[in-house]
């Protein structure tokens, strides 16, 4: 007997696999009139073993605003949902490009959780996003027990202290300096900070090796997922952090274990702008 992993119903859910940078996601398209997937069915399809597998799912919908092409709205693998996600905007945007409803040249909106972001196909292939404006103040990251940004804030973290850089980029980030990207304990302090009261709303975690003022390596242990092979927020983050910190300039480029991306960001308050590849794995249909 075969199992039957979604509702139970028998309707088949047409869906892409893609990835940016190896961060790897199911994209539905729910243009018209079917339901945002409820958590249950996020965490089947997610699953590695008994569903498809993705770091998050990525659902294309209706615009929210007049200038926007679409909106989308993304799913952590557990299930819990994400206010940003730079990596799926680019396979949102490459995924209206192979359609035919976002132009393969010049520049076009899509609608984020968090607002609009603007998106570019490049010459090369490449997406170029507007992920917005870095915000460092505590209580917009979230981060409690800090009344003014402090960078670094010096946690407790499973019985060390840990200096903490923090920043929201529509989703909240934690980041860690190491010298060797390689001997990084992420399965110590990626779940230490998610569970630390500092963040109410958890966070996801970046360790940091600086190679150079433009150049980083980077690994991210992602709240709702753990580690994934990019996190192209996280990638934003780390450079909004230690560009303050006057460690890296102003365009870097930040080599993750599933790739690279480049990220600048000219002024501190002009937004990040984060470039990078989406890529196209295989097309599928999901028996809700
Ligand atoms: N991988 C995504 C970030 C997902 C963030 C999610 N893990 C959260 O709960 O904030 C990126 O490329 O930006």
């Amino acid at each position: 007997m075969t199992e039957t992993a979604g509702t139970g119903s028998t309707s088949a859910l047409p869906f892409s696999k893609m990835h940016g940078a190896g961060n790897d996601f199911v994209v539905l398209d729910l243009r018209g009139d079917r339901d945002a997937p409820q958590p249950d069915l996020c965490r089947a399809i997610a699953h590695r073993h008994h569903g498809v597998g993705c770091d998050q799912i990525l659902t294309i919908e209706a615009p929210r605003t007049a200038a926007a092409i679409a909106s989308y709205r993304i799913w952590n693998a557990d299930g819990s949902s994400s206010q940003q996600c730079g990596n799926g905007a680019r396979c949102v945007a490459a995924w209206l490009v192979r359609e035919g409803s976002a132009p393969a040249a010049g520049e076009f909106q899509l609608d984020s959780p968090i607002g609009a972001h603007t998106v570019q196909r490049l010459g090369d292939g490449r997406y170029r996003v507007n992920m917005g404006v870095p915000e460092f103040e505590p209580a917009r990251i979230p981060m409690v027990g800090f009344d003014a940004a402090r960078d670094p804030y010096v946690l407790p973290v499973r019985g060390s202290i840990m200096p903490v850089g923090a920043v929201s980029m529509g989703n909240p980030h934690a980041l860690i300096e190491v010298d060797d990207i390689d001997t990084a304990e992420l399965d110590l302090a990626g779940p230490g900070l998610q569970d630390h009261p500092a963040f109410p709303e958890s966070v996801n975690v970046g360790f940091a090796q600086i190679l150079g003022r433009d150049r980083i390596r980077l690994r991210v242990y992602e709240r709702g997922v753990g580690e994934t092979l990019a996190c192209g927020s996280g990638a934003c983050a780390a450079v909004a952090i230690l560009a303050r910190r006057g460690l890296v300039d102003r365009d870097v480029k930040v080599s993750l274990p599933g790739g690279d991306l480049q990220i600048s960001w000219p002024t501190d308050d002009q937004p990040m702008v984060m470039t990078g590849a989406a890529a196209f794995v295989f097309e599928g249909e999901w028996n809700a």
